[in-house]
């Protein structure tokens, strides 16, 4: 048995930070990972995807040339293979830097391996034995996949990364934040792209103003959709993709070359071993956590998308920061004082902060909204960049900020000023009396808070 101070199992976005915090108060720690360094983030999440992206926005910029008056003289093609090798890359510099940083961290030790609970503070990882005094649980998730789909060949968020051929016509399962990135990405890659969605409409937590304007950025760029329609099973037949449909509308069967199953996300927490130990979860296999993090087990903690209290790199990372302050800076920083904040990385993306408008309705305060479209912002124009548009949620009792959606070029970056007004506390005149510069799509955020109205 080897005797540790703590113990870190996983190396998303909490685990690393805080081991190396650990180290640096002088800790022994073991850090144990089964697979690529860096977790979901960096090898199948954010890194490759916003890499992606870029390539794809590259790709609709260059056919839209000559809206900025020009002429390319030749044919746009894609070659997927430099994509992919552009995206690895990437990703490759992160996952080794992880590694690096890790293995060569004084008072960190690191095992390459499958962690499991053996008792309450006991894990084993191949044919070790660790105990420690604290356990951090940071195991992140993998794709979700509905019953239905075992004799098929599907992709997830991770095996669609290793594709380096464009598919004719790739069918999406989910229209959520991975059927939405990838969807928009490959069409502009050249695919055909159907997303089935057993919705009513997209991303059912936003507003509804938020989803139809999405769902028309998207259809305008060629994707189809299909609503109310749920996928529950598929077969390969004749070297094409069948996925049956069971809808009340509209043929029972979609065909299509390739399929992405984007389904939603479930924990690693069912391979753990977590029934030799007093550690919770939930029906779906989250585990509980307080507002500090602690699990119900005996000093061991749970971070990251395992908790099920954000799904988010900055949310995971934010875990940490809570963990880090409360155990070793004295400060009592709480997973209640957490602002939910997200983007979604369609182009233009959407960025957002705190609650819905449907929320803020159905509270009893007195709200006030301030709403205003990109094409009545001069530096969206100017960049021809005018689809979507932005709106703001301010109690009118408090003044303090509720919400914002931010659905716009630059969307994902703009919507910090109005994180930080939240953060601060402060009262919305605060950003509504501020000097923007001009011009930039923040200018915008002033005038759209001198126009607030009532919401009824
Ligand atoms: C396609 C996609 C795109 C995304 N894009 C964004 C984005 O743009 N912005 C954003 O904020 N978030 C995004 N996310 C979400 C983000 O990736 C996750 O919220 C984040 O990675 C969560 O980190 P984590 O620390 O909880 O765990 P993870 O990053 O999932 O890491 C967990 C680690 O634990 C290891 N592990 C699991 N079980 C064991 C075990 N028993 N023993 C040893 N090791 C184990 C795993 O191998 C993994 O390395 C995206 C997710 C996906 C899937
Ligand atoms: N930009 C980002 O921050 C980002 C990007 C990608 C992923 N993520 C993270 O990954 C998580 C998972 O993303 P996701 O898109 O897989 O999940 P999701 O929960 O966002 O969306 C899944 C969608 O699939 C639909 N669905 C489920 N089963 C279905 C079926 N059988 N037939 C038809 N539709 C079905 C659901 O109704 C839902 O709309 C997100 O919650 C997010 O935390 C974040």
């Amino acid at each position: 048995m080897e005797q540790f101070d703590t113990i870190i199992i996983g190396t998303g976005q909490a685990g690393p930070s805080l081991a190396a915090r650990c180290a640096e108060e002088g800790l022994k720690t073991a850090v144990i990972e089964r697979d690529q360094f860096g977790g979901t983030c960096v090898n199948t999440g954010c890194t490759p995807t916003k890499a992606l992206v870029a390539s794809a926005r590259a790709a609709y910029m260059a056919h839209r040339m000559s809206d900025f008056g020009i002429d390319i003289d030749g044919s746009i093609s894609i070659d997927m293979e430099k994509v992919k090798a552009r995206k690895d890359a990437i990703v490759k510099e992160s996952t080794e830097g992880v590694e690096r940083w890790l293995k060569d961290t004084e008072n960190i030790r690191v095992y390459e391996g499958h962690a499991r609970f053996e008792d309450e503070n006991v894990l084993s990882v191949g044919r070790n034995k660790l105990t420690a005094d604290k356990i951090f649980i940071n195991v992140g998730g993998r794709a979700f996949i509905p019953s239905g789909f075992d004799e098929v060949n599907y992709l997830t968020n991770s095996s669609i990364l290793d594709l380096d051929k464009v598919p004719d016509h790739l069918i999406i399962v989910g229209g959520g934040y991975i059927g939405l990135e990838f969807g928009q990405m490959y069409r502009r890659f050249g695919s055909k792209i159907t997303i089935i969605e057993q919705g009513r409409r997209l991303l059912p937590r936003e507003d509804e103003d938020i989803s139809n304007a999405i769902q028309e950025i998207l259809e305008n760029e060629g994707i189809n959709f299909r609503f109310g329609a749920e996928c529950i099973g598929g077969s390969n037949e004749d070297g094409q993709i069948v996925v049956d449909v069971n809808c009340k509308s509209g043929p029972p069967q979609v065909t299509g070359s390739h399929l992405l199953l984007a389904t939603g996300r479930r924990p690693n927490t069912d391979d753990l071993g977590l029934e030799h130990t007093t550690v919770q979860t939930d029906d779906r296999g989250f585990i509980q956590v307080d507002n500090q993090l602690r699990t119900t087990g005996t000093d061991i903690w749970a971070l990251g998308d395992c908790n099920g209290e954000g799904a988010f790199t900055h949310t995971a990372y934010n875990d940490f920061e809570i963990v880090a302050a409360n155990l070793f800076d004295d400060k009592e920083r709480r997973l209640s004082d957490r602002i939910m904040c997200y983007g979604l990385y369609i182009d233009p993306a959407l960025g957002r902060v705190g609650m819905t408008e449907a929320r803020a309705k159905e509270s009893d305060r007195k709200v006030l909204i301030g709403k205003r479209p990109m094409d009545r912002i001069a530096r969206a124009k100017e960049k021809g960049e005018t689809r979507g548009f932005m709106k703001i949620l301010v109690d009118a009792d408090t003044e303090n900020i509720l919400g914002a959606a931010i659905l716009g070029i630059e969307g994902d970056e703009i919507i910090h000023s109005i994180i930080d007004i939240m953060y601060a506390g402060e009262s919305y005149t605060t950003i509504r009396d501020a000097v923007h510069i001009h011009p930039t799509v923040s200018e915008l955020i002033p005038t759209m808070l001198e126009n607030l109205e009532p919401l009824n």
